[in-house]
């Protein structure tokens, strides 16, 4: 791996201190860092490079998941940190940042690769890479990357506009689009589970899948984000990109071991086979919904337009599930389920595949307690993945039995760790590219429209329920129900099989 610069914008910031320093550390324990390295930390506060040092210190204490015993290693990787005071809207302060970088670039005898990460609010973005390129920081002899944090842009135009003006100082082999996703090890896992399992890939298509469900539902509310959320709502907070990616990332079919092109060609083919939908058709295929009060882990929480910040009259969508249609040789008549909602009853990413089954009504005739096949693969909380299969029980009767593959969370590497490794090799695999972005923003913009204009009726939900029942009704439309862990519970009570049984 080359030796770099890493310069972080929003070095002062929540993200840098919960995510990425201690990313950049437990890399640098695990000795996937280059030889060598300068961090340089840019915000607007006032810090000697000891006191912001001290800083980042305290991130590792909270946030790290390597040890901080080797005193050693901590001091050396702190001492690799040096902080700017610097208002990134100030086009001069770019010059003082140059010869700092410059300086350090000669101390540590680093050639001029510079990685650039905007962990800054997004109507930052522009300027920052524009006094980049005009201070002559982005002007090297090695080469130079972008880290860009999400929302990119906040409908199509706006992500037009703002790709665009990136594009005017970096190209698009150098712009790396976080979307933190696409590092969660499960995702990742997608991409292996396919091309690496033959009788997987055999079965990837409408011949033998019935419906495929994607789920990120989330405990919390609002939080402390108000003034962002009230404004972005589910639909681009969530809906737009991460779902968006996991059904790309589902739906693509490989069938080698892939490159980074191979794989962004892949899920640019999935989006260029959605149906696309009419403002019209909306209301026929998406639900929005906004979490009313209940109750969470015993507790009372009250509604989403009681919460601080948010206008009484607020019509944001906190949930949002929709029938998404995939119109190729594949997936044609498949459907695919998304729903993302905050103040649901469990915290749980999942995408669950669930496979025709000819012989359910030969099954039902004969009183056998078959269910359907499934693919299940927890994201998170649990990282597993399970094969739902019917077996002979010692009675000799048909019962479910669950194959399942556990991965073993401690010590794994977070998603921002994947993510930074791959920028700091250039390596672009899981991250955005521009066409996933357009293409994304061009399939939900009838969505933002006909949610703008009320064309969707906002259903109420309770808080710390499944969502809105209209949710439901969606799957039961085509035959078709959400799966869920308390599902395979209340069948296991019901009919008094050992669904949870592993194989
Ligand atoms: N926090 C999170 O969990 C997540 C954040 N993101 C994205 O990451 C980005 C950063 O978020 P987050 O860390 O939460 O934001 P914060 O508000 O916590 O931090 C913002 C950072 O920007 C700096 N900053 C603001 N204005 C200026 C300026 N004029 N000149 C120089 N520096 C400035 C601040 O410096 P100072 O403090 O010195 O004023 C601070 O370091 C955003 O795009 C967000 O959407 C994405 C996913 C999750
Ligand atoms: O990007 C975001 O993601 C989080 C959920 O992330 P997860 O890794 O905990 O599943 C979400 O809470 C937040 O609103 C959104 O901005």
């Amino acid at each position: 791996m080359d030796s770099m610069s890493f310069v972080l914008f929003g070095a002062t910031g929540d993200l840098a201190k919960r995510k990425i320093f201690p990313a950049l550390y437990n890399l640098f324990i695990d000795q996937k860092m280059p030889e060598s390295f300068s961090i340089i930390g840019i915000g607007r506060k006032d810090f000697s490079n000891d006191e912001f040092q001290n800083q980042v210190m305290q991130s590792l204490i909270t946030f790290s998941r390597r040890s901080l015993e080797d005193q050693k290693m901590v001091q050396e990787f702190l001492d690799s940190i040096r902080y700017q005071q610097l208002d990134i809207t100030n086009k001069e302060g770019f010059v003082d940042l140059l010869d700092l970088v410059k300086e350090r670039e000669q101390e540590l005898q680093l050639p001029e690769n510079r990685l650039f990460y905007l962990s800054v609010a997004p109507e930052f973005f522009e300027v920052i890479a524009s006094n980049i390129k005009e201070s002559g920081l982005g002007t090297t002899k090695g080469w130079k990357r972008l880290i860009i944090e999400k929302p990119f842009g906040r409908d199509l135009k706006t992500a037009r506009d703002l790709n665009e003006k990136l594009s005017k100082s970096f190209k698009e082999d150098e712009i790396f689009r976080i979307d933190h996703y696409l590092g969660k090890p499960m995702v990742q896992n997608l991409e292996a589970l396919e091309f690496a399992n033959p009788v997987l890939q055999a079965l990837w298509n409408n011949q033998y899948i019935a419906n495929v469900q994607i789920t990120a539902s989330e405990t919390v509310g609002v939080e402390e984000r108000a003034g962002y959320y009230d404004k972005s709502g589910a639909i681009r907070d969530m809906f737009q990109n991460h779902m968006l990616q996991m059904l790309m990332m589902s739906a693509m079919h490989l069938t080698n071991q892939n490159t980074a092109s191979d794989v962004r060609a892949e899920k640019k083919k999935v989006l260029e086979s959605l149906l696309p939908l009419s403002k019209e058709e909306v209301v026929s295929h998406v639900v929005r919904g906004q979490y009313g009060s209940g109750e969470q882990n015993g507790k009372k929480v009250v509604a989403y337009r009681q919460e601080p910040g948010i206008e009484f009259s607020s019509q944001n969508d906190t949930y949002v599930a929709a029938r998404v249609l995939i119109e190729n040789d594949f997936w044609k008549g498949i459907p695919f389920y998304i729903r993302t909602g905050k103040r649901m009853k469990e915290k749980s990413t999942r995408i669950v595949f669930e496979f025709k089954s000819p012989i359910q009504n030969l099954a039902k005739k004969n009183s056998i307690n078959n269910g359907p096949n499934l693919l299940v693969i927890e994201i998170n909380p649990n990282e597993r993945v399970s094969f739902y299969l019917n077996s002979k029980n010692v009675e000799g009767n048909i019962e479910p039995v669950q194959a399942e593959y556990f991965a073993n969370k401690e010590d794994r590497p977070e998603a921002y760790e994947l993510l930074v490794y791959d920028a700091l090799r250039g390596d672009s695999k899981f991250f955005a590219h521009w066409n996933e972005v357009e293409l994304s923003w061009q399939w939900v913009q009838p969505i933002l429209e006909a949610f703008e204009e009320n064309l969707v009726p906002l259903h109420t939900y309770k808080s710390g329920s499944f969502g809105p029942e209209a949710a439901d009704e969606l799957l039961a439309e085509d035959g078709f129900k959400w799966w869920l862990d308390t599902d395979f519970v209340q069948e296991n009570e019901n009919n008094k099989t050992d669904l949870k049984r592993s194989i």
